[in-house]
């Protein structure tokens, strides 16, 4: 047989089973073997020599590029440490870095994470359109909340409109209705917080979602984390969307969770037949919302329009003056009811204040003695007075919450709020750099830091990394009721937020962090007036659970059991 070394491949094609012979004979040869073994090491080598170059100086030769930390994997970059654990990874970077600043590689997009707080201030200074937050803003809205994507036309062009009614959350008289309407819910459920029944269907909805067990006819245990979180739902959601709104969806708080839980699913665009738990519980309970959002707007368009609509929606009167101006401005603009992006304003609402007053709460209770600290201080602005009293029937005592005295006259409190955000708010504020900026710190240090920051990239800044840096926070991980406490000149003592920045910063800054403060101080004020609380088991004593990352407040990773006793009474003593 000729040898056929020389003709053309196209003309001669061995058999399959040659071909297969030929490509085991190629893949098992040894330049290959060791070219498939050595290469990813020496992409790898190669990658991290190339990514950890050192930092090249702007135009004007001052400002420099932020520090990089190497990576191994290209294109991936830095994505799976920062999956699996991001506040490790920043920390240790930031630890590296000069001036607590550095960029990461996030699946190909650079990501500049800052932490120090002058040069964190000089961010937050810059112009909307140099640091933008609006293309994020809206890609949050279409993957989280899930707006149909052709909408996103409609919201870019009324966003400036539509952003304009958060001014209602912090203006009077708006503010003050939803906060006073806040309170009052309160002050009508906090007495009435515990039932103290063995029958299942006497219990409050809270209690029944907290998993009750009935002690004795004056002692519950129960779920604190759950039961918190209710009671502030309970309260802020009506005070905002009217109280038909809770009624009619009883399960609507509990959607919500379950849809802030799968934030990082929809954010990934998982659809809901993906086979991973939680992610279809996740997008149920988000259609839930919606379901229920619908109706409501459908109902408010049928008000504003003088229409008839279903009697179960009352007279809609008690919907806070934000959410109806929000319903004008999106028929207006054409906006259909699927469109509407109530949904954020429901979650930015439910989420955080309702975790932060388990957290304060806990801490409170897990220093000896701080609990009667401050109901001493709280005393003359929260009080409880005795129910009407028939024969041997007595109605349950009645509390009353005097809300701006907290506030202004009560620091202890106070600092214990700052303090608990400090300790479990994890927030981070995300912008894309719309120009080449050059962001400086504080001029007065020996090197001061001067960074150039380059048009498509992004900043990152989790807050929290600074909240819990021990330069700035003495023993960080220690709830210090006293810390935010600050002596003025005039010898009076008051609780100051200093550097800390729960709510975010600059433009986007929280719309909601005056009500969230009036109506996390009045609650948390309130149950310590009214109730004693200890831990189900008294050997362990209060266990502070580790926490779980969200959005901003974090959820504990465990419930925390407790008993509760309703407090014994001036006029029962
Ligand atoms: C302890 C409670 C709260 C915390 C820790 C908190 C935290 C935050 C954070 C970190 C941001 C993002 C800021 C940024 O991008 O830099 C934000 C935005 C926002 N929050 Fe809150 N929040 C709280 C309560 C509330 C409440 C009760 C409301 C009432 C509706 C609310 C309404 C909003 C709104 C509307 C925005 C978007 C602001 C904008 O984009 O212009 N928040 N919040």
């Amino acid at each position: 047989m000729d040898d056929d070394f020389y003709a053309s491949s196209t003309n001669v094609r061995p058999p399959s089973s040659a071909w297969r012979s030929v490509a085991w004979g190629a893949i098992t040869s040894p330049n290959v073997v060791l070219a498939l073994l050595l290469g990813p090491f020496i992409i790898a080598i190669v990658t991290r020599y190339l990514s950890g170059r050192s930092v090249e100086a702007s135009s004007n030769g001052k400002a420099k590029r932020p520090w990089k930390l190497p990576y191994w994997v290209p294109g991936v970059g830095h994505g799976f440490p920062f999956l699996m654990n991001p506040v490790k990874l920043m920390r240790e970077a930031g630890d590296r870095s000069p001036h607590d600043m550095f960029s990461l590689n996030l699946g190909g997009t650079t990501h500049n994470i800052i932490s120090d707080p002058s040069l964190v201030r000089s961010v937050m200074a810059q112009r909307e359109s140099t640091l933008l937050f609006k293309p994020i803003a809206i890609s949050v809205v279409r993957k989280f909340f899930g707006i149909p994507p052709e909408s996103v036309r409609k919201f870019d062009k009324v966003w400036d409109e539509m952003n304009a009614t958060t001014s209602y959350l912090m203006r009077e008289p708006h503010i003050g209705i939803m906060i006073d309407r806040t309170v009052h819910y309160l002050e009508n459920h906090i007495p009435q917080m515990i039932t103290f029944t063995d029958a299942d269907i006497d219990l409050q909805p809270w209690e029944r979602w907290a998993n009750a067990s009935y002690i004795s006819s004056t002692e519950t245990e129960i779920n604190l984390m759950t039961l918190m979180r209710d009671m502030m739902g309970n309260a802020s959601v009506p005070a905002m969307f009217g109280s038909a709104f809770i009624e009619k969806y009883p399960d609507i708080l509990h959607d919500i969770y379950a849809t802030d839980a799968g934030m990082y699913f929809f954010l990934l665009g998982l659809p809901a037949w993906t086979p991973w738990p939680g992610v279809i519980k996740a997008h149920i309970a988000r259609r839930n919302v919606w379901q229920a959002l619908d109706e409501h707007q459908r109902a408010l368009d049928a008000l504003a329009l003088g229409k008839p609509f279903d009697y179960s929606w009352g007279e809609l009167d008690d919907v806070s003056e934000f959410i109806v101006k929000r319903n004008e401005v999106q028929r207006r603009n054409g906006f259909e009811i699927r469109e509407r992006g109530e949904f954020s304003v429901l979650w930015a609402l439910v989420v955080n204040s309702s975790l932060l007053v388990y957290w304060q709460l806990l801490y409170i209770l897990s220093v000896p003695g701080l609990a009667d600290r401050i109901r001493a201080e709280i005393a003359p602005y929260v009080t409880v007075t005795q129910g009407a009293t028939i024969g041997k029937i007595s109605e349950t005592p009645k509390l009353h919450i005097s809300h701006p005295e907290l506030s202004r006259n009560c620091p202890l409190l106070k600092s214990t709020y700052f303090e608990a955000l400090r300790m479990s708010d994890q927030p981070w504020s995300v912008r894309q750099v719309g120009q080449d900026v050059v962001i400086s710190g504080d001029k007065k240090a020996d090197d001061p830091a001067t960074y150039l920051l380059k048009k498509g990239e992004y900043v990152t800044i989790p807050h929290d990394l600074h909240m819990k840096d021990p330069k700035y926070f003495k023993y960080p991980e220690e709830f210090d009721p006293e810390r935010f406490l600050v002596t003025k000149e005039d010898g009076s003592v008051e609780a100051n937020m200093g550097t800390i920045r729960p709510y975010g910063g600059g433009p986007s800054w929280c719309k909601g962090r005056i009500i969230a403060e009036r109506e996390c101080l009045a609650q948390v004020a309130g149950i310590l007036a009214f109730w004693d609380i200890t831990p189900a088991d008294k050997q362990a004593g209060w266990v502070i659970p580790k926490q779980k990352k969200t959005a901003a407040v974090s959820l504990p990773v465990h419930e925390t059991r407790v008993r509760i006793k309703r407090r014994v009474f001036d006029w029962e003593r």
